[in-house]
């Protein structure tokens, strides 16, 4: 059952979570299958699938291996998808990733993995499920997780890149698809303590993550769950060429305020003394 929405809030849906075997994707598939959708989770390995399948208390979430970087398997996972379900209302396309290594250690195929997997793996998605669902049935969502801060990470410049393509493809197809009445949209994670965030990276990064967070907590997965449901309902159905942060506030700065060195004795942050004018110190007004 969902802690924030009605039971029976996406009765009848028909989506897609890439990714769905582990972290943020599996626990948003279980959130959309708390709320009556049927939901089909892919990823390159069956086990975790079928995983998430399980968790399902109502059985409505299917496992299906793809590889979101191969066409041909794009365009079976699709096709299956629509024959058996006769339509697609969304897509969540979550799949993703990096690995963290200075710049000049990238080598050309490093780099083309990454852009490979982040960039062509969602656009032949998103191509694929437009084209034989959502075209056709005049309507649809498609989300796609991307990453904050826009500025972007050193030590994932690959990563960083291809993030931001996948924002600006987000934008430019929620122009051009209007017309179909598809609504797209990409939601910026910032740091999630999934297992493969707890894992992957450098320990001491990892530890210091929530430091460097407004908020002073990693997110939550239920979060970017929650979130994807709110737009998968009827509450989403005017938003679309967006790029949403759910990140604690880590955009727009990357810290604490006030920062440690910044404070007076009491943590407070810094501010000058007020100087009051005097009327006779006004400035002349322009003109
Ligand atoms: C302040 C706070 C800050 C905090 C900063 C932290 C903020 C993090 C925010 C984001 C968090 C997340 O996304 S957390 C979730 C992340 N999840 C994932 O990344 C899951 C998906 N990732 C993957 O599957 C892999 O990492 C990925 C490499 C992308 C694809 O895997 P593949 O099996 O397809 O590819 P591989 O065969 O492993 O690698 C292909 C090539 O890539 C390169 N390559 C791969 N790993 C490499 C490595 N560690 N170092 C160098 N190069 C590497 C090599 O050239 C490899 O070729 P060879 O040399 O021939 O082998
Ligand atoms: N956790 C975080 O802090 C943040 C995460 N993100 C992004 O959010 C998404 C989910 O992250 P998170 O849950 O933490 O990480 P996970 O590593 O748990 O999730 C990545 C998922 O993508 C699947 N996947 C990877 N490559 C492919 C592929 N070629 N085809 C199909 N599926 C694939 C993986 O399954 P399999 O290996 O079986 O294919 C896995 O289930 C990713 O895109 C991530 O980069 C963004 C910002 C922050």
């Amino acid at each position: 059952m969902s802690q924030v929405f009605r039971e029976g809030l996406l009765d009848g849906q028909v989506c897609i979570v890439t990714g769905g075997g582990s972290g943020l994707g599996r626990v948003t598939a279980l959130e959309l299958a708390s709320l009556g959708a049927q939901v089909i989770v892919c990823g390159r390995r069956e086990e975790p699938l079928q995983e998430t399948a399980a968790l399902a208390p109502a059985g409505n979430v299917r496992a299906a291996t793809c590889d979101i970087r191969e066409e041909d398997q794009v365009d079976a996972f699709v096709d299956g998808v629509v024959a058996e379900h006769g339509r697609i209302d969304l897509l969540v396309n979550n799949a993703g990733g990096q690995f963290m290594v200075p710049a000049e250690s990238i080598t050309p195929k490093g780099f083309r993995t990454v852009i490979r997997l982040n960039v062509e793996g969602t656009w032949l998605m998103t191509h694929a499920v437009a084209t034989k669902a959502m075209i056709p049935q005049r309507g649809g969502k498609i989300l796609s997780v991307t990453l904050t801060p826009h500025n972007g990470l050193p030590g994932m410049v690959h990563s960083c890149a291809a993030r931001a393509a996948v924002d600006n493809m987000m934008k430019v197809l929620a122009v051009e698809w209007a017309r179909f009445d598809i609504k797209l949209n990409a939601i910026a994670a910032g740091m999630f303590g999934t297992d493969t965030f707890l894992t992957k990276y450098p320990k001491p990064i990892v530890d210091g993550a929530a430091a460097t967070v407004p908020l002073q907590r990693l997110g939550r997965p239920e979060e970017i769950a929650w979130l994807v449901a709110h737009l998968a309902s009827p509450a989403g159905d005017y938003t679309t060429g967006s790029v949403i942060d759910v990140d604690g506030g880590r955009n727009n700065y990357l810290g604490t305020w006030p920062p440690g060195h910044e404070s007076d004795d009491a943590g407070n942050p810094l501010a000058e003394a007020r100087r009051h004018l005097r009327t006779d110190e006004v400035p002349p007004r322009a003109g």
